[in-house]
């Protein structure tokens, strides 16, 4: 089977989809089955707009584009990272698989100080409302500064105009530079999006059954199941990735267990729903985390940044 995998150009999304195709790959040999995978470099508007990422994000330009050339067949399928996705669903396509979540935690990457350790009113980089919320709660001293650009260009500026910056684990990972990471900040420290670290891999509805069972063959259960209740919260409260909204689920003893936190721009009020129920019901378990989360006021915290 030769396929060909639809990937924006950033060094993130080449290097991700690039390790994607070589677990299909071993997948097909596992099943017996030749495979080849042709990357196909498609060039989508975030990748080339240089305006702020807040609000344009919210409309997944950075999915779309991979969306139009897989309905355009231009490609057989496209890895996107899940925390970029919008939570519609998109007509003509299906999510196949979403395979296991690398580390979903961010990650602070300074010149060698902790978190705590960075001084008085250090300058610490983010464009994310939810990472600065966050680090303004754990110290409100810190100048957050809010920044844009690949993985690259934000860690040039530790040591120059930033002391820090704040990353994903998964994306330093994925690129080979875990090493850069200084401190991890644990998930209830500061929660992760929703989705975080996680891939999703789309298919038209229409795609062939050898391709489906393929790549369906990559699907991890408890990741879909954590990441279904983080989207589903965040789809219920109405916030798109450009909001202060945060959600970590984690599958463990046949259950789930969802943390969800809205938390006001400068990360003095944070508002926490932790719930409890069983994967086969991680939807309704984000909705409902959601709607107690809207019950206790978090719409007018989320307008508040
Ligand atoms: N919004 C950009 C983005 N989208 C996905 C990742 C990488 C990690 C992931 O899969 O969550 C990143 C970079 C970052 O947030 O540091």
């Amino acid at each position: 089977m030769n396929l060909r995998l639809g990937t924006r150009g950033s060094a993130l999304a080449t290097a991700q989809a690039g390790q994607f195709a070589d677990a299909v790959v071993a997948a097909g040999a596992a099943q017996g089955v030749e495979v080849s995978v042709e990357l196909v470099t498609v060039t989508t508007k975030g990748d080339v707009d240089k305006g702020s990422l807040v609000g344009l994000s919210q409309t997944g330009v950075f999915v779309t584009a991979l969306r139009e050339a897989l309905l355009a067949d231009e490609c057989d399928f496209v890895v996107h990272s899940l925390k970029d996705m919008p939570t519609a669903p998109f007509d003509g396509l299906e999510t196949v698989a979403i395979p296991e979540r690398e580390d979903p935690r961010d990650v602070l990457c300074t010149e060698g100080e902790t978190l705590e350790e960075l001084p008085h009113g250090a300058r610490v980089g983010t464009g994310s409302p939810r990472r600065a919320a966050q680090l303004l709660a754990l110290r409100p001293d810190l100048e957050v500064v809010p920044i844009r650009g690949n993985v690259d260009t934000r860690l040039g500026k530790v040591g120059e105009e930033l002391d820090g910056v704040v990353l994903a684990a998964a994306g330093l990972n994925r690129l080979g530079r875990g090493a850069e990471a200084t401190e991890p900040l644990s998930v209830d420290r500061m929660v992760p999006a929703p989705g975080q670290g996680a891939l999703a891999v789309e298919i038209r509805s229409d795609a062939a059954p050898a391709l489906r069972d393929l790549l369906g063959s990559l699907d991890h259960a408890d990741t879909r199941a954590a990441v279904t209740a983080e989207r589903s919260a965040l789809a219920t409260l109405e916030a798109g990735c450009a909001a202060p909204v945060a959600a970590y689920g984690t599958v463990a003893r046949g259950r789930l267990t969802l943390h969800t936190r809205v938390i006001g721009a400068d990360g003095r009020l944070a508002l926490n729903e932790r719930n409890i129920g069983v994967p086969s019901e991680a939807a309704s378990l984000g909705r409902s985390s959601g709607y107690s989360l809207l019950g206790r006021g978090a719409e007018r915290l989320m307008r508040s940044s």
